[in-house]
């Protein structure tokens, strides 16, 4: 698939996992859909959720675009920007980054070793998110009364009394596709633990059930905030791991593990 060697990091933010592709010293990014598609292959590529690849910026440190396993983009990814800002840190000492994505210019900061990334303001309005037509976004009308949020990208965020048992797999992807959602959507069930802790299971738009979903759980913590559940402080248990959600007055904080699994190289040619 490509002319040259490919050298790669792979990396997971609660168990949401990624293939990170530096190309700050390219002129311009190397990826489009053909090629996503290809190392997104688990058998003749490496598999990933998303895959990030780091761009120079003219305005920001860094830019930062997302693929998903099907060679679409998503407009945000809030695990692999943990991932990459922890490691842009940890070769830099920087404690603070700021990152040009599709959503727009992003800070992370690292408090006490803790990455923290600012994924925006919640979109709220039905043309944002993007929905097909006018409705109340807080009660979406689709069986199971659901809340749209944008957070770079669309969710559509069902709470439900037992996210253990949410049909995630059946469910998610109808809901994906339904025409309400002109660009599909990501897909969150949630049920309430506590009054500052939900649990969290996701569909993911473009590449289906994975572990954990930052702007998933950032879309959650605003909705369940919207219908009175929690307070602005939530802690979302993923599948993968646990997220924290901090939703200030100038944008939606999250913050939660990251790893480093291995850095490797895809050989010239892969994925014949
Ligand atoms: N894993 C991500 C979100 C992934 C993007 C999504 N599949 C889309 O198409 O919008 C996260 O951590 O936010």
């Amino acid at each position: 698939m490509t002319g040259t060697a490919l050298t790669f990091s792979k990396m997971h933010g609660a168990g949401n996992d990624f293939v990170v592709i530096d190309s700050r010293s390219r002129a311009a990014g190397m990826m489009d859909a053909a090629l996503a598609r290809a190392i997104g292959d688990r058998h003749r590529g490496v598999g990933f959720d998303q895959l990030a690849e780091l761009r120079p910026a003219e305005d920001a440190d860094l830019a930062l675009d997302f693929w998903n396993a099907d060679g679409t983009q998503a407009g945000a990814c809030g695990n692999a920007t943990r991932c990459v800002a922890a490691m842009v840190m940890g070769q830099t000492g920087a404690q603070t980054l700021t990152i040009r994505t599709a959503r727009g210019l992003l800070r992370a900061e690292d408090r006490d070793g803790q990455i923290w990334v600012n994924m925006g303001a919640p979109v709220l309005e039905w043309q944002g998110i993007p929905l097909a037509r006018d409705c109340d976004t807080l009660h979406l009308p689709l069986s199971g009364d659901p809340a749209g949020v944008g957070m770079g990208n669309p969710h559509c965020v069902f709470f439900v009394p037992d996210a253990e048992a949410a049909p995630v797999a059946t469910h998610g992807p109808v809901v994906e596709h339904d025409p309400l959602f002109p660009e599909a959507t990501n897909v969150e069930f949630a049920s309430q633990v506590a009054p500052d802790h939900l649990r969290l299971r996701v569909w993911e738009r473009g590449t289906g059930i994975t572990l954990a979903c930052g702007s998933g759980a950032c879309a959650t913590a605003v909705a369940a905030n919207l219908r009175g559940l929690t307070g602005r402080q939530v802690k979302i248990t993923a599948d993968g791991g646990t997220l924290m959600v901090d939703w200030r007055d100038d944008g939606v904080w999250l913050t939660g593990p990251v790893a480093h699994v291995f850095t490797a190289t895809l050989a010239k040619g892969f994925g014949a």
